[in-house]
C-alpha cells in the first residue's frame, strides 16, 4: 500500500477532515467502539425518517429492494451485526474507518468484498448535507445496493481492476468513474420518472431532491469517457449528474470499454468543466 497512514492521518488534519486516524490499522480500519450518545441516536433516528421519506419517491428500485432486504434501520449500526447479516445476503461485510481513506486502500476493501464505513456521525446542523462522507452517507447511502448479490459483484470487480488501472496512472480517472456513477449517478426505470442511484444523493436531504428534480440540474447521458475526463468537487452540489439507461450499461461499459486505452490518451491533458460537459 503507497500511502502510510501517519502522511494521510497529517494531510486530512491539513484540509480540517474530522476522522481520527491516529488509531489506524495499516490498511486504515478502526474499531467501530459502540459509544453512540443518546443524542446521536437521535440523529440517526431523526436521518433515517426523513431521508426514507424521500427515497420512496426518489429512489431507483435497486436501491430499494437492497434497503428491503437489509431491515430496519431504528437504531446506529452495530457494525459487527450488520456483516452477519450482509454476509448471508451477497457475501459483503463492512468495516469500521475514520472517515475518507486514500482509494488505493479503499478499492482494495472493496476487491475483498469489504465495504469501509466511517465511526462517527453528522451533527444536528448537518441533517441535510455535508461535505465529507460520515456514517450516515457510507451506510445508508452505500450499503443497501451491497446487499443485492449483481450490484455486490460488480463493486467488487470495481475494487479488482481499479487496483490495475491506478498502477497505469489511472487514479484520478478511475475515481471520477466512482463518482459519478456510484455516488451522484442517476438512473432509468422503465415507466418511472428519473430516479437517483448513487449514495451520494442518498445521503443528503437537500441534493437529493435538487439532483432530480431541479430544473438547474444539469443531467447529462452518460458516457464513459466523458465521465473519466471530468472533474468534481466533494464539498459542494455537483455541477453535473450523469443519467445512466439502466445498470447493465454501467456493467458493460465498465466490463467492455478500454479502459487502459481512455487512460493513456488522456492522463495529462486537461480535465473538462462539469458545467460545460
Ligand atoms: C474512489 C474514490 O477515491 C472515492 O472518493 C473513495 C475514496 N475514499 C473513500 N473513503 C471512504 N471512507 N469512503 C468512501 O466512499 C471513499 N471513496
Ligand atoms: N454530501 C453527502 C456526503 C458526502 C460527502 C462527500 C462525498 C460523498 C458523500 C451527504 O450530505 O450525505
Ligand atoms: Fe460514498
Amino acid at each position: 500500500m503507497s500511502v502510510s497512514v501517519q502522511d494521510y492521518a497529517r494531510e486530512c488534519a491539513e484540509q480540517g477532515l474530522r476522522g481520527d486516524y491516529s488509531v489506524c490499522r495499516p490498511d486504515f480500519t478502526v474499531e467501530q467502539k459502540y459509544d453512540y450518545s443518546a443524542a446521536e441516536q437521535d440523529v440517526w433516528r431523526t436521518l433515517c425518517d426523513r431521508q426514507t421519506r424521500l427515497t420512496q419517491r426518489l429512489a431507483h428500485k435497486s436501491y430499494l429492494d437492497g434497503m428491503s432486504a437489509l431491515g430496519l434501520v431504528d437504531r446506529i449500526p452495530d457494525f459487527h451485526d450488520v456483516s452477519d447479516k450482509l454476509r448471508k445476503l451477497s457475501g459483503w461485510e463492512i468495516v469500521a474507518v475514520p472517515g475518507l481513506i486514500p482509494a488505493q486502500p479503499f478499492f482494495d476493501h472493496l476487491a475483498n468484498r469489504r465495504f469501509p464505513v466511517t465511526n462517527w456521525l453528522r451533527t444536528r446542523d448537518e441533517l441535510d448535507y455535508i461535505v465529507e462522507p460520515d456514517m450516515f452517507h457510507d451506510f445508508f447511502g452505500h450499503v443497501p445496493v451491497l446487499s443485492q448479490p449483481v450490484f455486490g459483484d460488480f463493486m467488487q470487480m470495481y475494487g479488482e481492476k481499479a487496483t490495475d488501472l491506478i498502477a497505469l496512472g489511472g487514479d484520478e480517472m478511475i475515481t471520477r468513474l466512482y463518482w459519478y456513477t456510484a455516488e451522484y449517478g442517476l438512473m432509468q426505470e422503465p415507466g418511472q420518472p428519473l430516479k437517483a442511484f448513487g449514495a451520494g444523493l442518498m445521503s443528503s436531504f437537500t441534493e437529493l431532491q435538487f439532483a432530480v428534480e431541479s430544473p438547474d440540474a444539469h443531467q447529462v447521458p452518460f458516457d464513459i469517457e466523458t465521465v473519466m475526463r471530468t472533474t468534481y468537487e466533494i464539498d459542494k452540489f455537483q455541477r453535473a449528474y450523469f443519467v445512466l439507461p439502466s445498470f447493465d450499461t454501467l456493467k458493460d461499459a465498465f466490463q467492455n470499454s478500454d479502459l487502459a486505452g481512455i487512460i493513456k490518451r488522456w492522463k495529462g491533458e486537461p480535465p473538462r468543466d462539469p458545467a460545460t460537459v
